[in-house]
């Protein structure tokens, strides 16, 4: 949280969407995003990402709560608050007619860009999207990538502080992925994005916060490092040594221990994985006890799986399971 609230580039509270009367798309969301922050908008498909956003850019009208942007309550109305923030659709679309150079002077004419500000500042961009070579070739023939640093430039052109990237990296072979996620890298040193990703490891290479949806609801907001810390730590490596003989034997003693679900070696490695309710900490005492009992030396004890995936699918798989035991303590009580 910001110390001082005024900071905040955005801000919502109770934030609801419902489309036609029945489709709740997004359900009492309120968070804040501070300057800086690379936010990685993350759920299943219709959890509500693109709803957010749309609600953030003011193209939706929320039926309650709102949404502010650099303190200014955002509505379809705040053309003015709406320049300020560069905006990327999914699959982005252009007049295919036209080359980049007219597009983006045409884009930077409708900001009120004067000529001699608009000139620098489309070169530039040309060469930071890397499309110099292509500046004058039609966008019918563009391939995927190339339409998405159009895309990128285009959204750059207001130079917004703030960025919102539906899908940056959706469609793209790994060069042109890779080519995006160094442009948000570098983008990243100076304003504050909001990026919608189904990829995983995008969002842990680029983001430094998420925020997951699921059915309309936040399941979860705040640093990565958070997101990853909240992975049931039940799965662990250890590197032993010792004679090869007497490692065998323990493991064996090792596996039969009723809170071990699963105890491999390999060499000198051992993984094991703990029973969901296990309280941890009794258990590896017991590991450790038997290891040393065998005159078994444990160097290293990792724990394994600290991914953003395995996190974010812990978290949806928790969220949904609870769902469906509410779900079936209704059928029940009916
Ligand atoms: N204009 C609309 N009218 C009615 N329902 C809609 C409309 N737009 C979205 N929805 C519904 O609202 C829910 C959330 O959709 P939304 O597109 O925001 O999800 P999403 O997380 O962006 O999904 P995806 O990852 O598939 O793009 C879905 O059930 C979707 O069918």
């Amino acid at each position: 949280m910001a110390d001082d609230a005024t900071e905040l580039v955005v801000e919502t509270q109770h934030l609801t969407k419902i489309y036609q009367n029945r489709q709740i798309a997004l359900n009492d969301v309120s968070l804040s995003i501070e300057p800086g922050c690379v936010l990685g908008l993350l759920g299943p498909n219709g959890a509500g990402k693109t709803t957010f956003l749309r609600l953030i850019l003011g193209l939706h009208r929320p039926t309650a709560g709102w949404a502010k942007v650099f303190k200014q309550t955002m509505s379809p109305n705040a053309a003015d608050l709406r320049r300020r923030i560069g905006y990327i659709p999914t699959n982005p679309q252009f007049p295919k007619g036209m080359t980049p150079i007219v597009y983006l002077d045409y884009i930077a004419r409708l900001f009120g860009l004067p000529a001699d500000v608009r000139k620098p500042r489309l070169a530039t961009l040309i060469r930071a999207v890397d499309l110099l070579p292509h500046s004058g070739d039609s966008i019918a023939h563009f391939t995927p990538g190339m339409t998405a640093r159009l895309a990128v430039a285009a959204s750059l052109i207001n130079e917004p502080d703030l960025l919102i990237w539906d899908e940056p990296t959706h469609g793209l072979d790994i060069e042109a992925r890779r080519s995006m996620l160094e442009l948000i890298k570098s983008l990243a040193a100076e304003k504050t994005l909001i990026i919608s990703s189904h990829n995983l490891s995008d969002v842990d290479e680029v983001c430094n916060h998420a925020c997951v949806l699921n059915k309309g609801q936040m399941i979860f907001h705040g640093s990565l490092q958070d997101l990853k810390g909240r992975i049931r730590k039940n799965h662990y490596e250890l590197d032993l040594d010792g004679e090869q003989k007497a490692i065998t034997k323990s493991v064996q003693v090792i596996r039969a221990m009723k809170d071990v679900t699963h105890a491999v070696l390999r060499l000198r490695r051992l993984e094991v994985k703990l029973g969901d309710e296990t309280p941890n900490a009794l258990v590896l005492a017991q590991i450790f006890q038997t290891l040393a009992d065998h005159k078994i030396t444990l160097i290293t004890v990792r724990s394994v799986g600290m991914q953003t995936e395995q996190a974010y699918l812990d978290l949806v798989e928790r969220e949904e399971s609870r769902g469906f035991a509410r779900l079936y303590k209704d059928v029940e009580a009916a």
